[in-house]
């Protein structure tokens, strides 16, 4: 049974609070609850200037040296409560007087993370509501302070499963709805991920649970200069599965920058997905001349750095476009040493001779749908109306890349989303109109299972561990692509 020591009395349905007020009184002494306090501040930028919680949590938890088991506590309640904002907010009107559009901005952060704690954490509901409580009454006073207590206590009456029984739509009626609404996803993406898996049913519902769950973090060993092997040996972490350059550490196993590998750049943090379909790339056969890479859309630099590292291996190099300057200049860092040259452009009006090159990567632009798990709340800022605008991009770059490679060279497409759209949409849409070949990815994926009746590849968290990656590879024909190929889209 709930606890609700604190001289709390009975929970009851709030009544209107007051108004916001300032403090008057004698200044209160400060909450001393520094991962709480972090939490509710990378929310906060989150909601007020649309930041990126993985970027600005890790940043505050360093200013403020809040390490172990605090920045452990810090980093669950943040990431949990931005990618359960929408199953949050649906519970926390149903137990406020007014809409969520008329509660105070920093009342309603604290509501999530207070409801979060109580719906989804062991935290005790006591700790949950007067930690919760307390936070906001020393930044803005017993007013709201009362509000929030009062929300928290109806939030604290059932548990998550009841209030899905309650509020979720009827699972018989909208099977996507329902789980939806219960694994904290927006109903399109639900949806998105129902037609790419074919399912409504008890996949689409595995495909949920494992993306509302914390990823584990995959490293990356640097061909040529370690091992996976040696890497999980020098990291406590264990071989990756799939790929033969992976190592997957444990899920909150603390910052993996402050590793030593990672800081003598012995290896990098990218997503086994990732790596296998860049592996894929270069897994496809060639004949003929096989010493010039490109990667068209390279920002941070994640699968240039092993393209390169593998490409120079052989002697050969990679050309490396980005269009974004600061994130060409990701590329250069996390490239320096390897046969690597960055350009500034745009991979759809590069300087570049047509046929330029053996092996060209496109990892284009997209919804990052199938990363959802690794930006928390990308989920809720994403819109259905940007699928449109990056297919149009994506089938710009495919088709210039196709442009680009020499005849009888290869082209990976790669995108971190299972929609379908930007998927096997594009592709289909680009073969149609350059006539490139269809290569079967599957063989390209050795080892992995579950790959479906192909030709192409989509990895799944809940299937493989790894984001759900798609790609595609295409050979350009010897003979001239097909005269749709320049026009574009
Ligand atoms: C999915 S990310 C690539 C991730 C990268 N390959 C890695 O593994 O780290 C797509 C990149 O394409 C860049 N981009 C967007 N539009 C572009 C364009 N027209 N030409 C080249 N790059 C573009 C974005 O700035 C972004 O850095």
């Amino acid at each position: 049974m709930t606890d609700y020591s604190r001289g709390a009395s009975k929970p009851s349905r709030p009544r209107r609070p007051h108004p916001p007020r300032r403090r008057t009184g004698p200044s209160r002494p400060p909450v001393e609850d520094p991962a709480r306090l972090v939490a509710l501040e990378t929310l906060r930028a989150v909601r007020q200037r649309d930041a990126y919680a993985n970027l600005v949590l890790p940043q505050l938890l360093r200013d403020r040296r809040i390490t172990g088991r605090d920045a452990a506590l810090a980093t669950e309640l943040t990431y949990g409560t931005a990618r359960a904002r929408g199953l949050l907010d649906a519970v926390i009107e149903a137990c406020s007087d007014r809409p969520l559009s008329e509660v105070d901005g920093s009342a309603l952060d604290a509501l999530r993370l207070g409801a979060y704690q109580l719906l989804r954490t062991r935290v005790p509901a006591h700790a949950a509501v007067a930690s919760t409580v307390d936070l906001v009454r020393a930044e803005r006073g017993s007013g709201i302070a009362g509000f929030v207590n009062a929300v928290l206590r109806r939030v604290a009456e059932q548990d998550e499963a009841a209030w899905v029984d309650e509020l979720a739509p009827d699972p018989d009626n909208d099977p996507v709805g329902n789980l939806a609404f219960s694994h904290a996803h927006p109903r399109w993406i639900a949806q998105a991920f129902a037609e790419a898996l074919g399912s409504r049913g008890e996949p689409l519902k595995l495909a949920l649970e494992a993306d509302d769950a914390r990823p584990a973090v995959h490293l990356v060993a640097r061909p040529g200069e370690v091992t996976a092997d040696e890497l999980a040996a020098m990291t406590g972490g264990d071989v990756a599965p799939y790929s033969p350059y992976g190592v997957h550490l444990e899920a909150g196993a603390g910052d993996p920058g402050d590793l030593e590998p990672v800081r003598e750049r012995l290896a990098t943090v990218q997503d086994e997905g990732s790596q296998l379909c860049a592996l894929a790339l270069t897994r496809a056969p060639l004949e003929g001349t096989d010493d010039r890479w490109l990667d068209l859309c390279a920002g941070p630099g994640g699968k240039a750095a092993l393209l390169a590292a593998l490409v120079g291996l052989e002697g050969g190099e990679l050309i490396a476009v980005e269009k974004a300057p600061h994130r060409a200049e990701l590329v250069r860092k996390i490239t320096s040493g390897l046969p690597v040259t960055v350009h500034v452009a745009d991979g759809r009006e590069t300087d570049f001779v047509e046929g330029a090159f053996d092996r060209v990567l496109v990892d284009a632009p997209c919804t990052g749908l199938g990363a959802l798990r690794r930006r928390p709340e990308a989920r809720w800022r994403r819109q259905p109306t940007d699928v449109g605008t990056l297919t149009k991009l994506q089938h710009e770059l495919l088709t210039e890349a196709l442009r680009l490679v020499r005849p009888g060279g290869v082209v990976a497409y790669v995108v971190c989303s299972p929609h379908l759209s930007e998927t096997v949409g594009v592709v289909t849409d680009v073969v149609r109109r350059t006539g490139a070949e269809v290569l079967d990815t599957r063989e390209l994926f050795p080892g992995v299972p579950d790959l479906g009746e192909g030709p192409h590849v989509q990895l799944w968290p809940h299937l493989h561990g790894t984001d759900a990656m798609f790609c595609a590879v295409l050979r350009r024909p010897a003979r001239a692509l097909g005269k749709d190929a320049s026009d574009g889209v």
